[in-house]
């Protein structure tokens, strides 16, 4: 089977879209015709309050065989029996450097099964927050071999953001179909039902990545402010699906998995939930290519905030400060003069959850930070170059240099401090000898004797 899947899409960040997979599904001028065609059920699903402000308001009307009620009671369902890494809370305290290598195949004996679907394979490194309060966050790897087959999946506690590193995912949702390769991210409102597939023959395939999990607002596209009303991440390049529905004859049980105040729950239902023939709205799952990130960046001298290359970003409370952004490195030139050019030395008041997704990392040293791998450097935790990488950008020749188009990083920054899960710090493959790549900096050597 061909790993190259193309699907149809529409695209335009927020847009308010209307599609249909037969001629006349949607209802023209009015959401809720007395009868729909072709006797379907109408659905709303609201992602804002009702009296959110108009510009943050999001929801969508679904056209579907059967209404969503139609379903087995939910039974509580414990982790293991299908999401152990769901039930890994965090509970460990620590402001030390972390930095994990990537997961790979060892990683299936975690879970105990050969078989290892997305709902599976999540694994959770850290959180904050809780979903009852509506605030807050969680942070999570994901490795499988399996698709999902004849079952969805929702997340009740927020929206989910995923970022494939290795190995294409496909995406069915109730709203249609996102191939998402490495090197996108798709974005899963919450509650809406989704089902997680390889882009081939399970078995012989896999993928891994990380997932953001945000428990308040929806994802934003970040003010540009003096940088005007172009470049990052353009409205135009984010892909949402089209309509697309199961044929799939009655009687076929289906499961449908949901988390739900941090527990799992299930329901069966006697058909598949991606019966949905027609919507129109604004909330809608959405996939982008990060290689459309137009960067800005200095063009003369000094090293800029990573805020700069902001994709998307989730509001907290307080102006101007993210629950959680989606930041970007992409390839780009590099040309400032007189500059250290790579990341500084830095403590920030805000936790950062690095990733390195392709290539290499202009503050890290290939052998230690290679794709898959990952770091978490906690609120005002010290951190930046390690020594190779300081070593060689204090005496480069400061030429235009290209960071190639094989080299690509992302961070989940967050204002929150997170409680990390022992499962990642022990059964993770945690870098261990990770702080020594800062140790033994000389002193400043030209200091006047006193
Ligand atoms: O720590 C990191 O590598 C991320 C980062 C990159 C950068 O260019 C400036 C600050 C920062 O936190
Ligand atoms: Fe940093």
């Amino acid at each position: 089977m061909s790993t190259e899947v193309t699907f149809a899409y529409q695209y335009g960040f927020g847009n308010h879209f209307a599609t249909e997979a037969l001629p006349g599904a949607l209802p023209i001028g009015q959401n809720n015709p007395q009868t729909c065609a072709y006797g379907l059920y109408a659905e709303q699903v609201s992602g804002t309050a009702f009296t959110a402000p108009r510009s943050d308001n999001q929801r969508t009307w679904l056209y579907r065989v059967r209404p969503s009620v139609d379903h087995g009671a939910y039974r509580s369902v414990p982790f293991a029996e299908r999401a152990p890494g769901l039930g890994y809370r965090g509970q460990v305290v620590t402001p030390e450097r972390l930095r994990w290598r990537p997961r790979d195949e060892a990683d299936r004996t975690l879970t105990g099964a050969q078989c290892t679907d997305f709902l599976r394979g999540l694994f959770r490194i850290g959180e904050s927050g809780h979903p009852e309060n509506r605030d807050g966050l969680a942070i999570y790897t994901y490795w499988c071999n399996a698709s999902m087959s004849q079952e969805a999946f929702y997340d009740a506690d927020g929206d989910l953001l995923v970022v494939p590193q290795q190995g294409a995912l496909i995406f069915q949702t109730e709203l249609g179909f996102l191939a998402v390769p490495p090197g996108h991210f798709v974005v899963i409102p919450r509650g809406i039902r989704f089902a997680v597939r390889l882009a081939g023959t399970s078995g012989t395939l896999s993928s891994r990545g990380f997932v953001l999990e945000v428990y308040n607002r929806h994802f934003e596209l970040p003010y540009l402010g003096p940088i005007g009303a172009n470049g990052c991440a353009s409205p135009r390049d984010f892909r949402y699906p089209v309509a697309a529905f199961d044929q799939g004859t009655d009687a076929t049980p289906f499961q449908v998995w949901c988390k739900f105040q941090n527990e799992l729950f299930a329901y069966e239902t006697t058909h598949s939930v991606f019966d949905v023939v027609a919507w129109h709205g604004n909330y809608a799952p959405f996939a982008y290519d990060l290689m459309r990130f137009c960067p800005v960046n200095a063009v003369r001298f000094d090293h800029m905030d990573p805020s700069i290359f902001t994709v998307l970003t989730c509001r907290s409370h307080e102006p101007g400060v993210a629950l959680a952004d989606l930041v970007v490195f992409p390839p780009r030139w590099s040309v400032q003069e007189h500059t250290f050019r790579p990341p500084y030395f830095h403590r920030n008041c805000m936790t950062e959850f690095m990733m390195n997704l392709a290539g290499e990392y202009d503050a890290k040293s290939a052998s230690g930070f290679p794709p898959g791998a990952s770091s978490l450097h906690a609120i005002m935790s010290a951190h930046g170059p390690d020594r190779d990488s300081y070593d060689s950008a204090t005496r480069e020749e400061l030429l235009p240099r290209r960071l190639p188009d094989t080299n690509m990083a992302a961070m989940f920054e967050t204002s929150r401090m997170l409680r990390i899960t022992k499962e990642a710090l022990d059964w993770l493959p945690l870098d261990r000898n990770y702080t020594a790549c800062w140790s033994g900096f000389p002193a400043s050597s030209s200091l006047p004797t006193v």
